[in-house]
Protein backbone atom coordinates (compact mmCIF):
# COMPACT_ATOMS: atom_id res chain seq x y z
CA UNK A 1 0.00 0.00 0.00
CA UNK A 2 1.15 3.46 -0.63
CA UNK A 3 1.76 4.86 2.48
CA UNK A 4 1.70 8.64 1.33
CA UNK A 5 -1.87 8.28 0.24
CA UNK A 6 -2.61 7.43 3.92
CA UNK A 7 -1.50 10.50 5.20
CA UNK A 8 -4.60 11.96 4.10
CA UNK A 9 -7.63 12.69 6.66
CA UNK A 10 -10.62 12.04 3.71
CA UNK A 11 -9.80 9.12 1.36
CA UNK A 12 -12.93 10.22 -1.25
CA UNK A 13 -14.49 14.10 -1.22
CA UNK A 14 -17.20 14.06 -3.99
CA UNK A 15 -18.14 17.55 -4.22
CA UNK A 16 -21.55 18.55 -6.00
CA UNK A 17 -22.30 15.08 -8.04
CA UNK A 18 -25.59 14.70 -9.65
CA UNK A 19 -25.75 10.87 -11.89
CA UNK A 20 -28.36 10.41 -14.48
CA UNK A 21 -29.28 7.10 -16.96
CA UNK A 22 -31.03 9.02 -19.87
CA UNK A 23 -31.63 11.92 -18.02
CA UNK A 24 -33.52 10.74 -14.93
CA UNK A 25 -32.06 10.97 -12.51
CA UNK A 26 -30.52 8.94 -9.53
CA UNK A 27 -28.09 10.90 -7.57
CA UNK A 28 -28.59 14.30 -6.62
CA UNK A 29 -26.35 17.50 -4.87
CA UNK A 30 -24.17 14.50 -2.88
CA UNK A 31 -20.94 15.86 -0.85
CA UNK A 32 -19.04 13.50 0.94
CA UNK A 33 -15.76 13.42 2.65
CA UNK A 34 -14.83 9.34 3.53
CA UNK A 35 -12.12 9.08 6.36
CA UNK A 36 -8.59 7.90 5.32
CA UNK A 37 -8.20 4.29 7.21
CA UNK A 38 -11.84 4.08 8.77
CA UNK A 39 -14.78 2.01 7.84
CA UNK A 40 -17.24 3.28 6.34
CA UNK A 41 -21.10 1.94 5.50
CA UNK A 42 -23.43 3.44 2.76
CA UNK A 43 -27.15 2.77 3.75
CA UNK A 44 -30.50 3.34 1.83
CA UNK A 45 -33.64 1.54 0.43
CA UNK A 46 -33.42 -0.24 -3.15
CA UNK A 47 -32.78 2.03 -5.97
CA UNK A 48 -31.11 4.32 -3.42
CA UNK A 49 -28.21 4.81 -5.62
CA UNK A 50 -25.46 3.23 -4.03
CA UNK A 51 -23.99 1.06 -6.71
CA UNK A 52 -24.33 4.06 -8.78
CA UNK A 53 -22.33 6.20 -6.41
CA UNK A 54 -19.63 3.05 -6.43
CA UNK A 55 -19.79 2.91 -10.33
CA UNK A 56 -18.44 7.02 -10.40
CA UNK A 57 -16.21 6.62 -7.38
CA UNK A 58 -14.33 3.92 -9.92
CA UNK A 59 -14.30 5.82 -12.89
CA UNK A 60 -16.71 3.21 -14.37
CA UNK A 61 -19.52 5.66 -14.81
CA UNK A 62 -19.41 9.90 -15.84
CA UNK A 63 -21.34 11.88 -13.47
CA UNK A 64 -23.29 14.49 -15.48
CA UNK A 65 -21.59 17.44 -12.82
CA UNK A 66 -19.56 17.31 -9.46
CA UNK A 67 -15.90 16.58 -8.64
CA UNK A 68 -14.26 13.42 -7.07
CA UNK A 69 -10.99 13.05 -5.45
CA UNK A 70 -9.29 9.87 -3.55
CA UNK A 71 -6.37 10.81 -1.60
CA UNK A 72 -6.48 14.77 -3.12
CA UNK A 73 -6.60 12.76 -7.42
CA UNK A 74 -8.50 12.52 -9.67
CA UNK A 75 -10.25 8.81 -10.20
CA UNK A 76 -8.70 8.59 -13.42
CA UNK A 77 -5.62 8.44 -11.39
CA UNK A 78 -6.33 5.96 -9.13
CA UNK A 79 -7.91 4.36 -11.87
CA UNK A 80 -4.95 3.82 -13.90
CA UNK A 81 -2.49 3.19 -10.26
CA UNK A 82 -5.11 0.55 -8.82
CA UNK A 83 -5.28 1.78 -5.71
CA UNK A 84 -9.43 1.56 -5.90
CA UNK A 85 -10.57 -2.08 -5.72
CA UNK A 86 -14.17 -2.58 -6.24
CA UNK A 87 -15.95 -5.83 -5.44
CA UNK A 88 -19.34 -5.88 -7.42
CA UNK A 89 -22.42 -7.04 -6.40
CA UNK A 90 -22.41 -10.91 -7.06
CA UNK A 91 -25.53 -10.36 -9.26
CA UNK A 92 -23.80 -7.90 -11.83
CA UNK A 93 -20.94 -10.45 -13.05
CA UNK A 94 -21.32 -12.78 -15.78
CA UNK A 95 -20.13 -16.43 -14.53
CA UNK A 96 -20.28 -18.05 -17.77
CA UNK A 97 -16.84 -18.05 -18.75
CA UNK A 98 -14.16 -20.90 -18.10
CA UNK A 99 -11.62 -19.56 -16.06
CA UNK A 100 -10.20 -20.69 -12.44
CA UNK A 101 -11.24 -19.30 -8.67
CA UNK A 102 -7.65 -19.01 -8.60
CA UNK A 103 -7.36 -16.72 -11.79
CA UNK A 104 -10.05 -14.55 -11.07
CA UNK A 105 -8.21 -13.61 -8.08
CA UNK A 106 -5.01 -13.57 -10.12
CA UNK A 107 -6.55 -10.94 -12.23
CA UNK A 108 -6.62 -8.29 -9.34
CA UNK A 109 -2.70 -8.09 -9.97
CA UNK A 110 -3.04 -6.85 -13.96
CA UNK A 111 -2.60 -3.43 -12.32
CA UNK A 112 0.49 -4.41 -10.36
CA UNK A 113 1.97 -5.80 -13.81
CA UNK A 114 0.94 -3.21 -15.95
CA UNK A 115 3.37 -1.44 -13.46
CA UNK A 116 6.13 -3.61 -14.96
CA UNK A 117 8.74 -2.48 -16.90
CA UNK A 118 7.89 -3.79 -20.68
CA UNK A 119 9.68 -6.23 -21.37
CA UNK A 120 8.56 -7.85 -18.41
CA UNK A 121 4.98 -7.94 -19.32
CA UNK A 122 5.66 -9.96 -21.89
CA UNK A 123 6.84 -12.43 -20.02
CA UNK A 124 4.29 -15.07 -19.64
CA UNK A 125 6.43 -16.50 -16.18
CA UNK A 126 4.91 -13.08 -14.86
CA UNK A 127 1.69 -15.14 -13.42
CA UNK A 128 3.62 -17.10 -11.42
CA UNK A 129 5.92 -14.79 -9.84
CA UNK A 130 6.06 -14.81 -6.26
CA UNK A 131 4.57 -11.74 -5.05
CA UNK A 132 1.53 -12.29 -7.32
CA UNK A 133 1.08 -15.54 -6.40
CA UNK A 134 1.40 -15.09 -2.82
CA UNK A 135 -0.94 -12.12 -2.54
CA UNK A 136 -3.83 -14.49 -4.14
CA UNK A 137 -2.94 -17.71 -2.00
CA UNK A 138 -3.44 -15.10 0.97
CA UNK A 139 -6.64 -13.73 -0.38
CA UNK A 140 -7.66 -16.87 -0.92
CA UNK A 141 -6.80 -17.88 2.56
CA UNK A 142 -8.39 -15.10 4.29
CA UNK A 143 -11.62 -15.94 2.82
CA UNK A 144 -11.33 -19.48 3.50
CA UNK A 145 -11.46 -20.77 -0.36
CA UNK A 146 -7.97 -21.76 -1.04
CA UNK A 147 -9.56 -25.44 -1.31
CA UNK A 148 -11.38 -23.70 -3.82
CA UNK A 149 -8.78 -22.72 -6.02
CA UNK A 150 -8.93 -24.65 -9.16
CA UNK A 151 -12.72 -25.16 -9.54
CA UNK A 152 -14.26 -23.31 -12.34
CA UNK A 153 -15.14 -20.07 -10.93
CA UNK A 154 -19.17 -21.00 -12.41
CA UNK A 155 -19.29 -24.09 -10.21
CA UNK A 156 -19.42 -22.43 -7.01
CA UNK A 157 -22.45 -21.30 -4.79
CA UNK A 158 -23.70 -17.89 -4.68
CA UNK A 159 -21.80 -17.26 -0.88
CA UNK A 160 -18.51 -18.81 -2.26
CA UNK A 161 -18.47 -16.87 -5.33
CA UNK A 162 -19.30 -13.68 -2.97
CA UNK A 163 -15.93 -14.87 -0.84
CA UNK A 164 -14.08 -15.11 -3.88
CA UNK A 165 -15.13 -11.58 -5.50
CA UNK A 166 -13.99 -10.42 -2.05
CA UNK A 167 -10.61 -12.39 -2.43
CA UNK A 168 -9.94 -10.71 -5.75
CA UNK A 169 -10.62 -6.92 -3.79
CA UNK A 170 -8.37 -8.16 -1.48
CA UNK A 171 -5.39 -9.44 -3.39
CA UNK A 172 -5.13 -5.99 -5.66
CA UNK A 173 -3.95 -4.77 -2.16
CA UNK A 174 -5.40 -1.30 -2.77
CA UNK A 175 -5.35 1.30 -0.67
CA UNK A 176 -9.57 1.95 -1.02
CA UNK A 177 -11.67 -0.93 -0.67
CA UNK A 178 -15.11 -0.38 -2.50
CA UNK A 179 -17.46 -3.10 -1.17
CA UNK A 180 -20.99 -3.40 -2.66
CA UNK A 181 -23.04 -5.61 -0.75
CA UNK A 182 -19.92 -7.89 0.92
CA UNK A 183 -22.85 -9.29 3.25
CA UNK A 184 -25.90 -10.39 1.19
CA UNK A 185 -26.53 -13.74 0.41
CA UNK A 186 -23.42 -15.46 2.76
CA UNK A 187 -24.19 -17.81 6.08
CA UNK A 188 -23.72 -16.36 9.02
CA UNK A 189 -20.40 -18.26 9.50
CA UNK A 190 -19.05 -16.61 6.38
CA UNK A 191 -20.77 -13.05 7.29
CA UNK A 192 -18.24 -13.26 10.86
CA UNK A 193 -15.74 -14.52 8.35
CA UNK A 194 -15.94 -11.30 6.11
CA UNK A 195 -16.26 -8.82 8.86
CA UNK A 196 -13.31 -10.34 10.65
CA UNK A 197 -11.20 -10.20 7.32
CA UNK A 198 -12.40 -6.09 6.59
CA UNK A 199 -11.82 -5.44 10.06
CA UNK A 200 -8.26 -6.64 9.89
CA UNK A 201 -8.02 -4.64 6.53
CA UNK A 202 -9.21 -1.38 8.22
CA UNK A 203 -6.28 -2.28 11.21
CA UNK A 204 -3.67 -2.30 8.76
CA UNK A 205 -4.78 0.91 7.19
CA UNK A 206 -6.85 0.70 4.45
CA UNK A 207 -9.90 2.46 3.59
CA UNK A 208 -13.52 0.43 3.63
CA UNK A 209 -16.78 1.59 2.20
CA UNK A 210 -19.47 -1.07 1.71
CA UNK A 211 -23.05 -0.61 0.69
CA UNK A 212 -25.16 -2.73 3.21
CA UNK A 213 -28.68 -3.64 4.35
CA UNK A 214 -27.29 -5.54 7.48
CA UNK A 215 -27.74 -2.68 10.42
CA UNK A 216 -26.53 -5.34 13.58
CA UNK A 217 -23.00 -6.00 11.77
CA UNK A 218 -22.62 -2.08 10.39
CA UNK A 219 -23.49 -1.11 14.02
CA UNK A 220 -20.73 -3.06 15.62
CA UNK A 221 -17.84 -2.56 13.10
CA UNK A 222 -17.99 0.52 10.90
CA UNK A 223 -16.79 3.90 11.90
CA UNK A 224 -19.07 6.18 10.00
CA UNK A 225 -22.34 5.78 8.12
CA UNK A 226 -23.30 7.33 5.26
CA UNK A 227 -27.68 7.59 4.63
CA UNK A 228 -28.56 8.16 0.77
CA UNK A 229 -31.50 7.88 -1.44
CA UNK A 230 -30.77 9.95 -4.03
CA UNK A 231 -29.72 13.19 -1.82
CA UNK A 232 -27.52 12.54 1.81
CA UNK A 233 -29.67 11.79 4.13
CA UNK A 234 -27.19 11.96 6.82
CA UNK A 235 -23.74 11.32 7.85
CA UNK A 236 -22.20 10.69 10.86
CA UNK A 237 -21.24 7.99 13.91
CA UNK A 238 -23.31 5.07 13.52
CA UNK A 239 -24.59 5.08 16.87
CA UNK A 240 -26.64 8.94 15.31
CA UNK A 241 -27.17 7.37 11.60
CA UNK A 242 -28.42 3.98 12.60
CA UNK A 243 -30.61 5.31 15.43
CA UNK A 244 -34.56 3.54 14.90
CA UNK A 245 -35.71 7.56 14.17
CA UNK A 246 -33.21 8.31 11.97
CA UNK A 247 -33.41 4.80 9.76
CA UNK A 248 -37.22 5.62 9.87
CA UNK A 249 -36.44 8.69 7.98
CA UNK A 250 -34.94 7.16 5.26
CA UNK A 251 -37.21 4.59 5.00
CA UNK A 252 -40.00 7.86 4.39
CA UNK A 253 -37.46 8.95 2.56
CA UNK A 254 -38.59 5.84 0.55
CA UNK A 255 -41.52 6.29 -0.10
CA UNK A 256 -41.71 9.85 -1.18
CA UNK A 257 -39.01 8.67 -4.05
CA UNK A 258 -41.57 6.01 -5.28
CA UNK A 259 -43.73 9.01 -5.58
CA UNK A 260 -41.25 11.29 -7.38
CA UNK A 261 -40.45 8.55 -9.06
CA UNK A 262 -44.08 7.71 -10.90
CA UNK A 263 -44.66 11.54 -11.41
CA UNK A 264 -41.35 12.13 -13.51
CA UNK A 265 -42.19 8.80 -15.37
CA UNK A 266 -45.15 10.53 -16.60
CA UNK A 267 -43.25 14.31 -17.21
CA UNK A 268 -42.54 14.59 -20.81
CA UNK A 269 -39.67 16.97 -19.95
CA UNK A 270 -37.95 13.97 -18.09
CA UNK A 271 -38.71 11.22 -19.75
CA UNK A 272 -36.16 8.89 -21.02
CA UNK A 273 -35.89 7.69 -24.63
N1 LIG B 1 -28.02 0.88 -16.29
C1 LIG B 1 -29.09 1.53 -15.84
N2 LIG B 1 -29.92 2.15 -16.69
C2 LIG B 1 -31.01 2.82 -16.25
N3 LIG B 1 -31.35 2.95 -14.95
C3 LIG B 1 -30.54 2.35 -14.05
C4 LIG B 1 -29.38 1.61 -14.44
N4 LIG B 1 -28.77 1.14 -13.32
C5 LIG B 1 -29.52 1.54 -12.28
N5 LIG B 1 -30.59 2.26 -12.72
C6 LIG B 1 -31.60 2.90 -11.87
O1 LIG B 1 -30.94 3.83 -11.03
C7 LIG B 1 -31.50 3.82 -9.73
C8 LIG B 1 -30.38 3.54 -8.71
O2 LIG B 1 -29.89 2.24 -8.94
P1 LIG B 1 -28.70 1.65 -8.08
O3 LIG B 1 -28.37 0.31 -8.65
O4 LIG B 1 -27.62 2.64 -7.97
O5 LIG B 1 -29.42 1.51 -6.65
P2 LIG B 1 -28.93 0.77 -5.32
O6 LIG B 1 -29.09 1.77 -4.22
O7 LIG B 1 -27.59 0.19 -5.52
O8 LIG B 1 -30.04 -0.35 -5.16
P3 LIG B 1 -30.00 -1.85 -4.54
O9 LIG B 1 -29.97 -1.73 -3.04
O10 LIG B 1 -31.28 -2.44 -5.03
O11 LIG B 1 -28.79 -2.56 -5.12
C9 LIG B 1 -32.60 2.76 -9.73
O12 LIG B 1 -33.84 3.43 -9.88
C10 LIG B 1 -32.28 1.92 -10.94
O13 LIG B 1 -33.46 1.40 -11.50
Amino acid sequence: MDTSLAMHTAAIEVKGLYAAYQRQPVLEDIHLSLPAGRWTAIVGPNGAGKSTLFHVLTGSMKPLRGQVDAFGKAIEHHRKAGSIAYMAQREAIEWDFPISVWETVMSARYGHMRQDAWWRRLLPARWHEQRHCHAVEKALDDVNMMAFADRPIGALSGGQKKRVLLARALAQEASILLLDEPLAGVDPPSEQLILDVLKREREAGRTIVMVTHDMPGARRYVDHVVLINRFIRGEGAPDEMLSDSKLAELAVSSIEQSAYEVSVAGSPALATK
